[in-house]
């Protein structure tokens, strides 16, 4: 790799692979690094919302993704007996961005999309079995022992022993769980709860399960369990091991018979240690932290990997727009700020669903129904039960949320809306394009403004139109990475 300076990726996993699509999709170039010699293979994530897949779509990914996904129905809550005790229903067809609302995957088919278009984007490089040993910010010295922190070396170590420094224009380190990058920062996992071990098991069926297409949690303190269908004839179950209880102790056929899946084939059965943890510090001058590097969440709103591919897609421009010089490095500032509180948001949340859902003991067990009414009016819980819709950023230097409109809009995203355009339909971001726009009613017509040029937009079945009136919002600015920046 010749030129500027890369971006250096540290991890190809799906964020990582997913931020250097993102970055190459700016014209940077990228050098993604791994510490395995080939792919992972392991199934861990299953679930993706339809707002993380529009970092998906960015990175040119989304319509692979769903040809290998299916649409998922919701999540059914069923008591020790499996007698349905509350269900929170995903639109299957077309929610607000235009795809369903859920999808649920085989995490290996996603990583064969992404290697696959990371294998064709120009601009990355990949270096497999590589492993980062030292990552120094090399800034200017200004007074006293304040650095301006423009560049990066980064110390790679390759199959062979030997080491050799790569200068980066920034580093992201994409790393997973136990993230070198994270070490190197000098930052802290920071528990939002206590862990939780669970046996997890992936299983084939050759003929359908006769089940529900959604997420069954099984609500009994005696053994909190998961049931989902995957893709394909692949299966996932979760059960909460029991103290002192080891997978191998676990009757598993016994288990899967309430779900006709007593005979599924086991592909893989393994402890997990579900943790609820988010890091103190995501950045150092140009190093920053995404993906499970930064936060690690109970899979219970199945919002994992969904928080790192938003993590990437909110970065990406930022660094880009830093990395050329379009913005201080002052921007930077603003990717811990505004993506720690919304990590923290959803860990929380998905730590309390859990232990509505498991906790409690038998005692719990007789109320459980009442008490998850009860908490369904919390607003962040029925937000997400009714509308799977994550809280908004808050407020800081790129949203603004004063106002009536600005609070109810401001830090979410926009719909991606049918819209035509000259007689062309197509969806909202293909008018919004890469860079920064700005949406709003003029007169009967809605008119988009993006890189230097006005669309006429028709707004194909109402959603921009209904979105706009019931955010109270004539006009809204929105960032790349189709956040809104403030309403009005
Ligand atoms: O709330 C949703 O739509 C996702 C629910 C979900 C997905 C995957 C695992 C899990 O435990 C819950």
């Amino acid at each position: 790799m010749s030129g500027p300076a890369p971006v250096v990726v540290v991890g190809a996993g799906p964020v990582g692979s997913t931020a250097a699509l993102l970055l190459a999709r700016r014209g940077l170039d990228v050098l993604l690094v791994d510490r395995r010699p080939g792919p992972y293979g392991l199934p861990r994530a299953v679930h993706l919302d339809d707002e993380a897949l529009r970092a998906l779509a960015d990175a040119g990914v989304v319509e692979e993704f769903l040809a290998r996904s299916r649409p998922m129905a919701g999540l059914r809550l069923l008591d020790a007996r499996h007698r349905v005790l509350a269900e929170f229903r995903r639109r299957p067809d077309a929610g607000r961005h235009g795809w369903p609302q859920a999808s649920m995957f085989h995490q290996p088919d996603l990583e064969d999309v992404l290697r696959a278009a990371v294998a064709r984007a120009p601009h990355v490089e990949v270096c497999r079995g590589v492993e980062v040993t030292g990552v120094e910010v090399t800034g200017v010295e200004l007074a006293g022992s304040e650095q301006s922190d423009r560049s990066v070396t980064v110390t790679l170590s390759d199959p062979d022993g030997s080491r050799r420094d790569v200068v980066a224009a920034a580093v992201l380190g994409c790393d997973g769980a136990n993230s070198t990058v994270r070490g190197l920062l000098g930052a802290r996992m920071r528990d939002l709860g206590r862990p939780d071990r669970w046996l997890v098991a992936d299983l084939r069926s050759a003929a359908p399960l006769p089940v529900w297409p959604g997420v069954h949690q099984v609500c009994d303190p005696a053994r909190a369990a998961t049931f989902m269908p995957v893709s394909g004839d692949r299966y996932r179950f979760e059960a909460r091991l029991l103290p002192g209880e080891t997978p191998d102790d676990v009757d598993l056929p016994a288990l899967l018979a309430p779900f006709g899946a007593r005979d599924a084939e086991v592909v893989r059965a393994t402890e997990y240690v579900h943790r609820a943890r988010v890091a103190d510090r995501w950045r150092r001058g140009r190093v920053l932290l995404a993906g499970d590097a930064a936060h690690l969440t109970p899979p219970f709103v199945g919002q994992g990997l969904g928080l790192g591919l938003r993590d990437v897609h909110q970065l990406a421009w930022k660094v880009a727009d830093v990395v050329t010089g379009a913005a201080d490095d002052d921007l930077l500032d603003t990717h811990q700020a505004e993506r720690a509180p919304h990590a923290r948001a959803l860990v929380r949340l998905a730590v309390l669903v859990g232990r509505l859902m498991t906790g409690g003991g038998a005692a719990a067990a007789p109320v459980r129904r009442l008490v998850l009414a009860a908490v369904g009016r919390v607003p962040a819980v029925a937000a997400y039960a009714t509308d799977s819709r994550t809280p908004a950023l808050r407020r800081g230097p790129l949203v603004d949320r004063r106002g009536r409109a600005g609070r109810r809009l401001a830090g979410t995203l926009v719909p991606r809306a049918r819209v035509r355009v000259d007689g062309r339909e197509c969806r909202l971001d293909d008018v919004l394009g890469p860079g920064p726009a700005v949406l709003e009613t003029a007169g009967a017509v809605l008119a988009v403004e993006a890189g230097g040029r006005r669309h006429t937009v028709e707004d194909v079945d109402g959603t921009l139109t209904a979105w706009l009136r019931a955010g109270r919002a004539t006009r809204v600015a929105v960032r790349p990475d189709r956040v809104v920046r403030s309403a009005r």
